[in-house]
């Protein structure tokens, strides 16, 4: 007799939430909830994140209440601001600049949903990423390489990182927008993975 694992979905349109999950070898589908996210200026970034991502989850459970569904929205801050996707090339220019040479934080922010269990699980981790002194010439060179426009602060660690970042601290995958060893942990707990 066949076991019948039970449904995961992800909760969002990121190919890089993708793959990240992918790593962890759960089979799960993927589920883009219709949210408007909240992005404005603020000076808690761990609400926003946290907020946005448990607005994604609940959308989809709500649609799949016998489900476990996981969303997650990933934010930059630096100066007393969150820098999310910026709006153009002009934008990106300009968050390139104010990271250059500076130290700023990455926040993801998770939440797990099963609502006819439920189950509410709401995590937030923090990684610090420090850029190199750039140049024109070099964000230039990035912005030809990289497309930044969907990534928070206008820059992919993942994607000729070598180009603007000096050094990170703490979870890498954070930084590209799911934290798989908070991730794991919790899937250990709910028993959907060993
Ligand atoms: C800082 C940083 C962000 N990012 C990406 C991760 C996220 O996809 C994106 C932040 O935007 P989010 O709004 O968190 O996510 P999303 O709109 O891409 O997907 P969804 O809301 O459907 O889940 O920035 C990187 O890929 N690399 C990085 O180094």
């Amino acid at each position: 007799m066949s076991e019948t694992l039970p449904r995961f979905i992800l909760a969002s349109a990121s190919p890089r939430r993708r793959e990240l999950l992918g790593q962890l070898g759960l089979p799960f589908t993927v589920v883009v909830a219709d949210v408007v996210e909240h992005e404005e200026r603020t000076t808690d970034p761990r609400t926003m994140v946290a907020h946005n991502a448990a607005l994604k989850a609940d959308w989809v459970a709500e649609r799949h209440p016998d489900a476990w569904v996981l969303g997650a929205d990933t934010t930059v801050f630096i100066d007393g601001e969150a820098l999310n996707k910026p709006a153009d090339g002009a934008e990106a220019r300009a968050m390139l600049c104010q990271l250059s040479g500076r130290t700023h934080t990455v926040f993801t922010g998770m939440a797990l949903r099963h609502r006819s269990k439920q189950i509410a699980i709401d995590r937030g981790v923090a990684s610090d990423v420090t850029f190199k002194e750039l140049d024109e010439a070099t964000i230039e060179a990035y912005l030809a390489r990289v497309h930044t426009l969907d990534k928070a602060g206008g820059y992919a660690i993942q994607e000729h990182g070598d180009l603007i970042i000096a050094r990170q601290e703490g979870s890498l995958s954070n930084i590209i927008g799911l934290p798989l060893e908070e991730l794991k942990q919790i899937l250990t707990e709910q028993r959907l993975m060993d």
